[in-house]
């Protein structure tokens, strides 16, 4: 079949959306129409070229979501007509890493997906007869794609699919972080640096996780007003500052903090927030994605005296068993998803999203591929991006 696919051909070159050939689902696959999808701060990080498993030219593309149009043989989990988020990290429960019940790193296919292509060793994408890379198992800048059974998560059809695109990265992500894997307590201080959406799921997360005390910290203080309507008690430029940043932090919360996240994706940002953790107990979480060769470094003293290193991915969130019950909790009102979507637009205008995002005026874009379907704006937050 064709689909209408934004190309990303190499590195910092803008997308450009063709009519792509994308084969039907093999055994054990699944056929999806993606209605929206958003921009995450790791598909521009890939587009610049320093991700190592940046493979050229691929289909980018991972928070989404969207309607299973066919399945392959064998496919017994979903069916033509659900609605599926699509998951970068899948949930095969025979697993051994998923039975260990320690991570969600499911392994089954993490090879393949790395290697930009599906379980069997090949593309379902080719322009002009040009194989073109599945990028994170997902590549939903398209408006169908073609993933694992083991890849997609079922959810339940109440949720807007204008706004659920959210749902498959930023907020499980910053949610997960702080709840799965920080495992914060009531009463415990955090902070959180770097105010994109995935931060801001974070400060969202230490809310509902109970902390008394939330401590934003981002360059650009525009940030600033959405991270306090969030939760955040307190916002800080580090620009603002003559001293470290950690020893700002130190001082503000007399010792350090008991909880901090890196949602960056910057090795010396990484540090500091290690260094602001308390001494004894304070631990620090790493979900931003560094560049190709760079390393993260400290005093070993500062390990020694009790501080704790960690890092999480899609914020520990078992994909499959997990997030549709975050999606429940979503339709329950327990928070919301509306202050994360800065803007929309259509597929055509994907370049603009990466543009915005690069430019720190977006928190999150949503794309729509069918805007008469999804685009109806008086229900929706943020702003349209017209041509
Ligand atoms: N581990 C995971 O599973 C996972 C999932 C999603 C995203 N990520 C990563 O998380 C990071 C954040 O993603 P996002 O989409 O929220 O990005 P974003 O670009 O929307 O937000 C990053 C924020 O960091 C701020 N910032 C940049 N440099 C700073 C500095 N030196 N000090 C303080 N603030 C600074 C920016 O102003 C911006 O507000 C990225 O690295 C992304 O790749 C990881
Ligand atoms: N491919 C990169 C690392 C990219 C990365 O760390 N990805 C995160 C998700 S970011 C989502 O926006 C992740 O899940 N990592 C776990 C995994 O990929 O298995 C590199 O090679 O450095």
């Amino acid at each position: 079949m064709k689909t209408r696919a934004a190309i990303a051909w190499e590195p910092n070159r803008p997308l450009e959306i063709e009519e792509v050939d994308l084969e039907g689902p093999k055994a054990g696959e699944v056929l999806v129409r993606i209605v929206t999808t958003s921009l995450c701060h790791t598909d521009l990080f890939t587009l610049s070229g320093r991700d190592p498993e940046g493979l050229f030219p691929c289909i980018l593309g991972h928070e989404a979501v969207g309607i299973v149009e066919d399945v392959g043989r064998g496919v017994t989990s979903v069916a033509p007509g659900d609605h599926v988020i699509p998951l970068y990290i899948p949930e095969d429960p025979n697993c051994d890493y998923i039975k260990s019940g320690k991570t969600n790193l499911c392994q089954t296919i993490r090879k393949t997906q790395g290697a930009g292509v599906m379980p069997d060793g090949t593309s379902r994408f080719s322009y002009k007869g040009r194989k073109l890379f599945h990028y994170m198992g997902t590549s939903t800048f398209s408006e169908y794609t073609v993933l694992p059974e083991i890849s997609v998560a079922k959810i339940n059809k109440e949720a807007p699919l204008a706004k659920a695109s959210i749902m498959g990265c930023a907020i499980p992500t910053g949610i997960g972080a702080v709840r799965n894997t920080a495992k914060v307590e009531p009463g415990s201080s955090v902070a959180v640096f770097g105010l994109g959406a995935v931060g801001m799921a974070a400060i969202q997360g230490a809310v509902l996780a109970g902390a008394s005390r939330i401590i934003g910290i981002d360059t650009n203080p525009t940030k600033f007003p959405l991270a306090r309507s969030l939760g955040a008690t307190d916002c800080v430029n580090p620009r603002d500052h003559a001293q470290p940043i950690q020893d700002v932090l130190i001082e503000m919360t007399n010792g350090g903090l008991d909880y901090t996240f890196e949602a960056i994706g910057n090795v010396n940002v990484m540090r500091a927030a290690l260094e602001a953790c308390h001494k004894g107990w304070g631990e620090c979480t790493i979900i931003g994605v560094a560049g190709d060769g760079e390393e993260i470094a400290t005093r070993p003293f500062q390990l020694v005296t009790g501080r704790v290193w960690r890092g999480t991915a899609f914020g520990g969130v078992r994909g499959r068993s997990q997030l549709p019950d975050m999606v429940e909790e979503w339709l329950r009102g327990d928070f919301d998803v509306d202050p994360y979507i800065t803007h929309h637009m259509e597929h055509e205008q994907i370049n603009t999203a990466f543009d915005l995002l690069h430019k720190g005026e977006s928190i999150r874009s949503v794309i729509h591929f069918d805007p008469r379907q999804t685009l109806k704006m008086e229900q929706l937050p943020g702003t349209l991006v017209t041509r």
